[in-house]
């Protein structure tokens, strides 16, 4: 069986993104990789970093050949204005949208198994003018997709979350039970089809302290969640909640979950940051295609100093490539 092919977006070129790619590619990975991104970026990242590199651009159709350390394909996507790490420039954002839309089109291609994301600036990328909120948003929409999942995993925590980039005060209104249920079938689903768990169980979360406090403290648990829950239980999923989110991440809970589904992104990720982070991993689920991220973000004062760290990625990878390896087992990739 082949190694699986991955394209690797390189992210926000004045961010982290190009070194930890370059970081990556040094050393040994079973898979075939090609960068997508600024090659004269890549070049001169390297340069800085004093990393001898051997970058060679990729036509887009020649077979990847598996990765050689110190080597790496690059498809390259040129940026508008010269890259200067640590400041954002949007004249370049339209540019890093390409990258992802053209890592799309290969997987869905069928030229690459998977992609794997290096972070963006949301911020830089909404000061182009381009409403964009996440990756996980994006390519949703690029793919078709009404309904996906993100998903963090490090160190055998799984936090999936029902909401995500949005400001806290539309989380409440955007809870419903149908949205919910289908969130919960794409965990339930991905915990099956990916990570091997034949009857997963998934924690719920609360979106209320305590739980709503029997409806003393708001009612989405009773008129929401609840409701929710019950309905996939008769399905026969497994599901325990609405928990209080603030006892339901202790080990009495944990050691008999696969993961939990937080309400929002900063009850869930806090929590699985500080348990993993550098070396979680971030999956959208539900998409036609695999993708997973790293657990952090742009890092913009780190960019070409050496000292960002490449363990997220390098899990990213490794995820992908797991990923990659089970499907082609159930016969769903070639
Ligand atoms: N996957 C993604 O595209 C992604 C993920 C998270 C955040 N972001 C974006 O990144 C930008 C900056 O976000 P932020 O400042 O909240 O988070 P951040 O992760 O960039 O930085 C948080 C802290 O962690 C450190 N850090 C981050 N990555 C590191 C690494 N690889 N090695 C060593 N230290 C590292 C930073 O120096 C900083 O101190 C925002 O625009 C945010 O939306 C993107
Ligand atoms: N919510 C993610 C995190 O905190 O790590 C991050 O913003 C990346 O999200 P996307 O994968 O949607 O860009």
């Amino acid at each position: 069986m082949h190694v699986a092919r991955l394209a690797l977006t390189v992210g926000e070129p004045a961010g982290i993104g190009p070194d930890i790619c370059l970081e990556l590619a040094r050393r040994p990975v079973p898979a075939a990789l090609v960068a997508i991104g600024d090659l004269d970026c890549l070049r001169v990242r390297a340069a800085r970093l004093g990393w001898p590199m051997v970058l060679r651009p990729w036509d887009g159709e020649t077979p990847l050949g598996a990765h050689q350390p110190g080597q790496l394909f690059v498809l390259h996507t040129p940026l508008a204005a010269p890259c200067r790490p640590g400041q954002l420039n949007p004249a370049n954002s339209p540019a890093v949208l390409q990258t992802l839309d053209r890592a799309v089109h290969l997987a869905q291609a069928g030229l690459v198994d998977a992609i794997v994301t290096a972070p963006v600036h949301k911020g830089v990328i909404n000061d182009a003018g381009v409403s964009f909120t996440g990756h996980t948003e994006y390519l949703a929409e690029r793919t078709g997709v009404e309904r996906v999942v993100m998903l963090l995993a490090g160190r055998g925590l799984r936090v999936a979350l029902a909401t995500t980039h949005l400001p806290l005060s539309r989380v409440a209104a955007a809870l419903n039970r149908e949205d919910l249920q289908q969130t919960l079938r794409i965990l339930h689903r991905a915990l099956r089809q990916d990570f091997g768990i034949l009857d997963p169980r998934i924690l719920v979360a609360g979106l209320n302290p305590h739980a709503g406090e029997g409806g003393h403290l708001g009612r989405e648990e009773i008129e929401v969640i609840e409701p929710a829950l019950q309905a996939l239980r008769r399905e026969g999923l497994r599901l325990k909640g609405p928990l209080p989110a603030d006892t339901l991440f202790t080990p009495r809970f944990l050691e008999e979950a696969d993961a939990v589904l937080a309400m929002y992104h900063d009850q869930g990720l806090p929590v699985l940051k500080y348990h993993a982070f550098g070396e979680a991993v971030n999956i959208t689920l539900g998409l036609p295609i695999i993708r997973t991220s790293v657990d952090h973000g742009t890092a913009l004062e780190l960019a070409a100093t050496g000292r960002a760290e490449s363990s997220s990625l390098a899990a990213a990878v490794e995820t992908a490539i797991e990923m990659v390896r089970s499907r082609r087992l159930q016969g769903l990739l070639p």
